[in-house]
């Protein structure tokens, strides 16, 4: 058996021309363009290109965006006062906060600055908490991106066994509890996890988020299986991979997503998916009002 390759990027034009479509009909018949502010503090050559590849998707779906760059020495509050402005200026829908941030920044305090009705990376403790009872102003663009790969593919959730690898609060985690709010059978593994392979063998979707080149290999893998590869790793020459031994692992599963070219795409698209929503609840006054 060899998988279908699936096309991260082919699903991420669909949509994209999707969503283009819709800010043109904003911006005709409310006037209004959506902005998305992106923070990037500090100067990580590996966050910079993130950002970039962000504000070059909006630039192309007519998206407004304002990359604001402050120095890896800004005090905490200096941020939050930035924040706070931008909750406030009716040209910004979306705020997001590249991370990772500095040491002396504490995470926390900064996603919970950002106004709910704005959060559309999905980070703040409220759209986490959402995501629990299925009630998110915003989904987390990665594990929605993936959500929408397999609902693209006609993958059925509901029922099935997934497997998600990897427990971080911006991936595994919410990715789990999105598949568990779609009626599939989760299990997440991380790193304590003793038998891997005794976990990612019974499952239907394998969801690999871990940061490891080649921790998912075909013994690991049970013949049929939907594999989606979050994984984005730079190897020391250069090449970008996932955390699943592409080569190996087409020849066991039914599906499969490339890096790059799978989950990354639609990273970036859920971003301008979530900045698009924002601002025709802006437009409309659809916005949950008195939250924060
Ligand atoms: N394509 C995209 O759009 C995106 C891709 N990524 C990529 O996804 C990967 C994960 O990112 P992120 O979640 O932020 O990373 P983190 O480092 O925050 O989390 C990694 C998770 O994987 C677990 N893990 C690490 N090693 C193993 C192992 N050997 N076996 C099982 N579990 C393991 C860790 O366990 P523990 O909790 O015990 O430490 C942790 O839960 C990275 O490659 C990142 O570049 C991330 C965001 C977006
Ligand atoms: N704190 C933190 N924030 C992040 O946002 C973050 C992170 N850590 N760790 C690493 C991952 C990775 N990530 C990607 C974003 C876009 C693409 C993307 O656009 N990928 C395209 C293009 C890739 C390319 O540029 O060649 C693709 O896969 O086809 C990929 C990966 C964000 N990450
Ligand atoms: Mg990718």
């Amino acid at each position: 058996m060899s998988a279908k390759i699936i096309d991260g990027t082919a699903i991420a034009a669909k949509l994209r021309a999707e969503y283009h479509l819709r800010v043109d009909d904003l911006k005709a018949r409310h006037g209004v363009t959506p902005g998305l502010a992106v923070i990037l503090v500090g100067d990580s050559p590996a966050s910079r290109s993130y950002v970039r590849n962000k504000i070059k998707a909006c630039q192309q779906a007519g998206i407004r965006s304002d990359l604001i760059e402050l120095s890896s020495q800004t005090p905490e509050d200096q941020l939050l006062e930035r924040i706070y402005a931008l909750n406030d200026d009716p040209g910004i829908h979306g705020i997001l906060v590249q991370l990772p941030l500095p040491p002396h920044i504490r995470v926390s305090s900064v996603l919970e600055a950002i106004s709910v009705e704005k959060d559309v990376d999905g980070f703040h403790l409220y759209n986490m908490g959402g995501l629990v009872t299925g009630n998110t102003v915003f989904s987390p663009c990665t594990p929605y991106g993936v959500q929408k790969i397999l609902e693209h593919e006609n993958i059925p959730v509901e029922g099935r066994n997934v497997v998600v690898v990897g427990a971080s609060n911006i991936v595994g985690k919410p990715t789990a509890l999105m598949l568990m709010q779609q009626d599939a059978t989760v299990v997440i593994c991380h790193k304590k996890t003793r038998d891997l392979g005794h976990f990612t063998l019974l499952a239907d979707i394998l969801v690999v988020a871990a940061g490891v080149p080649n921790l998912i290999v075909p013994q690991i893998v049970r013949t049929g299986a939907v594999v989606i590869d979050v994984g984005f790793n730079r190897l020391p020459d250069g090449r970008i991979v996932g955390d699943v031994d592409f080569e190996g692992v087409k020849e066991k599963a039914s599906y499969i997503t490339p890096v790059p070219g799978g989950v990354g795409q639609m990273t970036v698209t859920m971003l301008l998916h979530n900045t698009i929503l924002s601002a025709e609840r802006y437009a409309t006054g659809t916005q949950r009002a008195g939250m924060r």
